[in-house]
């Protein structure tokens, strides 16, 4: 058996290991994330990390492990902001008010599939002219859902969350420890 990751978000890694997992193989998925028209942000994050999961190589007795973070803005969806200027503007939606932040889990092992969602809420202050501007010359809303990573200087913006850090960072330990141990994976096996 061996654990496969099938993700390249280097902050998935990061939570595996927070765990004290160090996957076998990482193989991160190639697959369609374009939203179907009038999808909604919660199904959508759901079908996205089952699509990843099935996307990923792997013999029958592997465990593999993706997932798909979504920011959800209402009914809208903001995925990874494609330059700097969608960045721009999914920052600007969002400063002064409250989204949601859905990460959805998928644990396959060989037909069987297992699933989670994690949904947290998040509050944005409204960014000065400076703070945006000097955010979006970081490069840190580079690849992350919404524009933004709450483990990064972005923290600064958002002064009030509830659900998950680790699940609104890409990987919510306590949802993946559960299924991890449901697929056979020994989490909290002593050394
Ligand atoms: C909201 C938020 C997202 N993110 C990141 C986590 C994910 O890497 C990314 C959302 O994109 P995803 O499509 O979920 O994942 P990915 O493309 O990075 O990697 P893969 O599909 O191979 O697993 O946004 C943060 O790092 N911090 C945050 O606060």
């Amino acid at each position: 058996m061996r654990l496969i990751l099938g993700s390249a978000s280097p902050r998935r890694k990061e939570l595996l290991a927070q765990l004290g997992i160090a996957p076998d193989l990482i193989s991160p998925p190639d697959i369609d994330e374009e939203p179907k028209k009038g999808e909604l942000p919660r199904p959508y994050a759901a079908r996205l990390a089952r699509e990843k999961a099935f996307a990923v190589a792997s013999e029958p007795d592997d465990i593999v492990l993706c997932a798909d973070t979504t920011v959800a803005l209402g009914r809208r969806i903001l995925g990874k902001p494609r330059d700097v200027t969608e960045a721009a503007s999914f920052l600007t939606l969002l400063g002064g008010r409250r989204h949601e932040v859905v990460t959805a889990i998928a644990v396959r092992r060989g037909e069987r599939l297992w699933t989670r969602e994690s949904v947290s809420f998040v509050k944005m202050k409204r960014l000065s002219d400076a703070e945006l501007n000097c955010y979006l010359a970081s490069n840190d809303w580079q690849g992350k859902a919404g524009g933004y990573g709450i483990q990064g200087a972005a923290g600064a913006f958002l002064p009030w969350i509830s659900g998950s850090y680790s699940g609104i960072m890409g990987l919510p330990v306590a949802e993946t420890a559960a299924l991890l141990t449901a697929a056979g994976f020994p989490v909290w096996r002593q050394e």
